[in-house]
């Protein structure tokens, strides 16, 4: 599914319109009407509505809802933050005509009646936010400020047409007063502000309702959510063996260290390898041996703890001769001489590979580490947080926050790599695709989750298309996560425990596959 910026909303809106014949106002009676048939459905019980209308189409769809909640037979008392009738928007006018032709009455509402509004908000059950859409630009101007502010001090549960009103549609950026909403419905898809934090923490849920966009008109985007129809699965043939689903060598570790790279290795039989082999410094090799079951380890030379200089031409002989299809590197490797030559050569061998964690520190100190990269004929998977990702870019992490998407798809480009940037959300950038993924908790802010999930992209690469295996590994690994949280809570979720619900994951997401069905309003949690 897409996520959308305002402009590219409008576009959609004005050629569905002006090209493709659906009137503006059959638009707006749609996003209304099945507005108001959620909040009906979410609120039964509840008797005393209060809408709050702008004077653009936000407000439109807002008197829209008014119309359906007052046929329904609650109590609505409407509001329009406006002067006059002149300054609202033809649609919105439109409506509310419609609106006082079935009976319905409104309220203008300035800086100086203000308070009738307040008062109504006392006897108010829900709100309904119709102020801004996709049209605002923060910050708030003027006395529609305190009306926000007004709302949220009410305590009362909201339902906010198509965005929290305040909220700039196009980022997860928060600024200045904005309406924090027990529900948002939006229109025809999300847009950046419902799924990227700390912005999508505000929108309450989330619902996504078709009103008859003409979706050919967004063709050129290609930026979407990872949801469980643009995702495939490996499939196991009944004639095969263990060479069938690959040989994923994993290079890590170091002392005090060896849990990233026993991780690394767990996941990826647990994601469906064939065959897993450790390759690691001999120092750790008892402590992986022993808790590695499945997996065979290879000890290569270590001096301190960490690879040493003879571990190179060692590493250079076992990937000759060995028959592995896949490696995943970096994870608790750390940082010195050797392990920057082995991340040097790892670079030339021709074989997908996965850079994580110190695998991508090494790579930050390589003179000239992107034309390596860009050179390489195999498939390349990055995997940097934004810890990683500012080291690798010399960017600011702040700046990586709050650009996640910008980021990932100039260091793709800059690269020609996959790039898994890793932060608050997962966003996937190659060529001109970007895929952010809602999947995941905070609980997963914990040490040893991104092993995991480098662990489950080593295995996976070996069994779909390099860009199809990422997406699929990402949104397993978040899922995985959330599976997890639902019986583990989220302070003592840790990171095999995603190893453990990896499982459940994969047969949770065959299931939501098998069950795909169009529907009118969808959940985004249920994706
Ligand atoms: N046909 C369609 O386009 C459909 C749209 N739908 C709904 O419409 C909104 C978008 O409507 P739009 O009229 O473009 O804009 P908004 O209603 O969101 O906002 C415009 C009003 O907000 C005022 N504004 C903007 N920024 C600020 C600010 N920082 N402070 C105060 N006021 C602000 C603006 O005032 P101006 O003085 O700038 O003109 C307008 O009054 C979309 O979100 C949908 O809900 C339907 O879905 C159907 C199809
Ligand atoms: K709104």
């Amino acid at each position: 599914m897409k996520v959308l910026k305002a402009k590219e909303m409008a576009f959609a809106d004005e050629n569905t319109i002006n090209l493709t014949g659906i009137p503006s106002l059959v638009l707006m009676e749609n996003a209304g009407r099945t507005t108001a048939q959620i909040t009906l459905d979410k609120y039964k019980d509840k008797e005393n509505f209060v809408v709050v209308a702008g004077s653009g189409n936000n407000g439109g769809d807002a008197l829209v809802v008014a119309r359906y909640l007052f046929k329904a037979g609650k109590k609505v008392k409407t509001y329009i933050l406006s002067s006059s009738r002149q300054k609202l928007s033809q649609d919105n006018l439109k409506n509310l005509e419609i609106y006082e032709n079935i009976g319905g009455e409104v309220l203008f509402i300035t800086e100086k009646n203000l308070r009738k509004l307040q008062f109504a908000l006392k006897n108010a059950d829900v709100i309904i936010d119709g102020i801004f859409g996709t049209g605002f630009k923060p910050p708030v101007k003027g006395y529609r400020e305190k009306v926000i502010k007004i709302i949220n001090n009410s305590k009362k549960p909201v339902v906010s047409v198509d965005i929290p009103s305040g909220l700039f549609s196009d980022s997860g950026q928060i600024e200045g007063e904005f309406i924090k909403a027990d529900i948002t419905i939006t229109f025809a898809y999300p847009k950046l502000c419902h799924i990227l934090y700390p912005a999508s923490e505000y929108c309450g849920e989330v619902f996504v309702v078709d009103i008859s966009i003409d979706e050919h008109y967004l063709q050129e985007i290609k930026r979407y959510i990872l949801t469980p129809k643009n995702i495939l699965l490996p499939k196991r043939k009944k004639n095969s063996h263990k060479y069938t689903y690959g040989h994923n060598l994993v290079i890590g570790g170091s002392v005090g260290k060896s849990g990233a790279v026993i991780m690394a290795s767990k996941a990826s039989t647990k994601a469906g390898a064939g065959l897993t082999t450790a390759l690691i410094p001999q120092e750790i090799n008892q402590v992986v041996e022993s808790n590695l079951i499945e997996e065979m380890s290879i000890p290569v030379s270590s001096k301190d703890g960490l690879f040493s200089k003879k571990a190179l031409g060692e590493i250079k002989n076992i990937i000759k001769k060995g028959k592995f299809s896949s490696i995943t590197i970096g994870m608790g490797m750390s940082i010195n001489d050797s392990t920057l030559s082995i991340i040097e050569y790892i670079l030339k061998v021709k074989k997908p590979i996965v850079i994580d964690a110190d695998g991508l520190n090494n790579l930050a100190l390589i003179d000239n580490f992107k034309n390596f990269l860009k050179k390489r004929k195999y498939p390349t998977i990055l995997t940097p947080h934004v810890g990683e990702m500012s080291r690798l870019t010399g960017l600011e992490t702040s700046y990586i926050n709050n650009n996640l998407e910008e980021v990932a798809k100039e260091f793709s480009k800059d690269t020609e790599s996959i790039v898994v940037l890793k932060s608050s959300r997962v966003v996937i950038a190659y060529k001109d695709e970007v895929f952010y993924s809602i999947k995941g908790n905070e609980g997963m802010a914990t040490a040893g989750t991104g092993d995991v999930l480098a662990g489950i992209l080593g295995a996976l690469v070996n069994r779909l298309e390099p860009l199809e295996a990422v997406k699929t590994g990402v949104y397993l690994h978040g899922f995985s996560g959330d599976l997890a949280v639902k019986d583990l809570g989220v302070e003592s979720l840790k990171a095999t425990d995603l190893i453990d619900y990896l499982p459940k994951a994969y047969f949770e997401l065959e299931k939501k596959k098998n069950n795909l069905s169009y529907s009118l309003v969808k959940s985004l949690k249920s994706y």
